[in-house]
């Protein structure tokens, strides 16, 4: 559940951090798809083992001739880059959607070889929704009790979905066997034990990133493209021991470079690295950076390797104008400032990990989104910067399930005192307004909110972020206010980002995906705004500061 709050006393509370934001023109894309069409030579060596045979062919016909070679799934393929010293160049990194099935795993090899011009790191996710029954097999371990824990339905689906996968690429099962030997341990010890912590359950969930990257690399290496698998965990990614929610070390920039680096220069081959898992410093065990920390692993090693561009491979066009199971005339927004993609995952797109933008931002390495079941889309291109003048709306996002705090001074304290006490009081209880926060950790923000204030506590209501130039605000706000009112739609609260990409609207849960279509309706499929850009009616253009609408 997440939690929005409102403080009523004299003015109203921000709860999104400053950030600077510039309009500089966005500098030109350096790769792109337009990668497959390189006219560079390379030289194809396929053999079978005992017999080979060399092709060249031109960077252009490089991906239809992989294919074929692994459609036959009779050859090895070796590719030779001809002359140019060989560096790290991108990461690429290819979520759970995109390697959920052996066939899935061929098409995402035919796309790294289609870059012929690029050394990648690749950096996978656990395969299609192999975290999710990791976890509910662990929950349903806790109760089955030791016995049955074999005959978890989940583990079954697991170890399934595994062996299927390496017996349909032709590699040898003993790379994922002995992990699955291990996980029936482990949810045998889960059941003994009767509890799963959440120390347990990282390591729990690792195996599946463990497995998937191992599969991976042997496909790889057996089709004669040398790669070696690495655990996140093994090569320097050290983390906070938050466990199911480690936040990145300083320390893992320059461990993991070095690692990567030495490996490479004493013996060349493709890194295929687990997403998603870090090593807690203290504890020395197994962490993981949040659901759909795989995004943030790839960053972390662009920046840690100084890359010319991050690459996210999913399975939607990029990032949309809004989610498409939401409303599926979502359509895909070209670019995006790290300030934009940022405020998006923060606010509740899932398409991006909330955290994953500050490698990128620091690095000033560019981050693609782009979609493994159809690469020849452009995609999404993420920047420091990019011309904002044409923009009002980049992107609506919708985050469910909120619970909104409204809370009245007391006047027991002055007004200074009072919004310093509220917001130690989230400080101590680590809540940070608008993440995640359980009901539990509410009762207790309740409580000593008490003590100063008088608090209403609502549930069921949503947040609805619309994420674009807040220099148009009174437009996004004109616009917003009427299609909300047309619909008879009661706005609770609004608050506006300090980093001027956002403006938040809190309304009923039940009401909010009636109102992200009725807004994206009007925003994105009209087509009457940048007209109204041309005849600005926004006096001096300055900025909505902070306002709160009370209904
Ligand atoms: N604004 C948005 N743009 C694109 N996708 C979105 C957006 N908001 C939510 N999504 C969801 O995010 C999904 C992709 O993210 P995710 O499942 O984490 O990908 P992966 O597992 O491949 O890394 C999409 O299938 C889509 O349903
Ligand atoms: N497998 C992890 C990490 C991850 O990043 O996954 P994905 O890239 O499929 O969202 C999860 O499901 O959370």
């Amino acid at each position: 559940m997440a939690a929005a709050a409102r403080v009523r006393c004299h003015c109203n509370a921000l709860f999104t951090s400053h950030r600077n934001s510039s309009t500089l023109p966005i500098s030109p894309s350096r790769v792109g798809f337009t990668a497959l069409k390189c006219p560079r030579k390379f030289l194809l060596s396929i053999g079978d083992g005992s017999s080979s045979c060399t092709r060249n062919v031109s960077g252009s016909c490089l991906k239809g001739t992989v294919r074929a070679v692994m459609e036959e799934e009779k050859t090895d393929v070796i590719k030779e880059r001809e002359g140019d010293e060989k560096r790290f160049t991108c990461v690429m990194k290819f979520g759970g959607s995109s390697v959920a099935t052996a066939e899935r795993m061929r098409e995402v090899a035919v796309l790294i070889l289609a870059f012929p011009e690029e050394s990648p790191v690749i950096v996978l996710s656990a395969m299609g929704k192999t975290t999710n029954n990791l976890l509910l097999a662990g929950e349903k371990a806790v109760s089955c009790g030791v016995s049955n824990a074999s005959e978890i339905e989940e583990l079954s689906v697991i170890k399934e979905l595994h062996l299927r996968t390496v017996k349909e690429l032709k590699i040898d099962p003993s790379v994922v066997t002995s992990f699955l030997e291990e996980l029936e341990q482990l949810l045998k010890g889960i059941a003994m034990m009767k509890e799963l912590t959440l120390r347990t359950r990282d390591y729990l969930v690792s195996f599946g990133e463990c497995l998937s990257t191992r599969i991976f690399a042997a496909y790889l290496n057996k089709i004669g493209v040398k790669a070696r698998q690495y655990d996140a965990f093994e090569i320097g990614f050290i983390t906070t021991d938050d466990f199911t929610n480690g936040d990145i070390l300083e320390a893992t920039y320059p461990a993991v470079a070095k690692r990567l680096y030495d490996d490479w220069m004493h013996d060349p081959a493709i890194p295929i690295v687990t997403g998603f898992l870090g090593k807690g410093w203290k504890t020395g065990a197994i962490t993981t950076l949040g659901r759909g920390g795989s995004d943030l692993t790839a960053t972390t090693i662009g920046k840690a390797l100084g890359l010319q561009e991050i690459q996210v491979w999913k399975d939607v066009d990029g990032v949309l104008t809004c989610d498409p199971t939401i409303y599926k005339r979502a359509t895909p927004v070209p670019f995006l400032t790290f300030d934009e993609a940022a405020e998006l995952a923060y606010f509740g797109a899932q398409v991006l990990h909330p955290q994953s933008m500050r490698p990128a931002r620091e690095g000033e390495i560019p981050v693609r989104v782009k979609n493994s079941y159809n690469p020849k889309a452009p995609g999404t291109i993420i920047t420091k910067t990019r011309d904002m003048t044409k923009t009002v709306l980049t992107s609506i996002v919708l985050k469910r399930n909120v619970t909104m705090l409204d809370i009245a001074s007391t006047r027991m304290l002055g007004q200074v005192g009072f919004l310093a006490k509220v917001f130690s009081i989230f400080e101590d209880l680590e809540i940070s307004v608008d993440v995640v926060a359980t009901s539990e950790e509410l009762d207790h923000v309740v409580e000593e909110l008490e003590k100063i204030a008088v608090v209403n506590l609502s549930k069921g209501r949503a947040i609805i972020s619309l994420i674009g130039n807040v220099q148009h605000s009174s437009l996004i706000l004109e616009r917003a206010f009427h299609v909300l009112w047309t619909k008879g739609i009661n706005v609770q609260m609004i608050s506006q980002g300090a980093s001027k990409v956002n403006i938040s609207l809190i309304v009923n849960d039940d009401e909010a995906e009636g109102c992200v279509e009725a807004l994206h309706k009007s925003f994105f499929e009209s087509g009457d705004l940048s007209e109204l850009l041309i005849q600005p009616r926004l006096g001096n253009g300055s900025p909505l500061r902070t306002m709160q609408v009370e209904n």
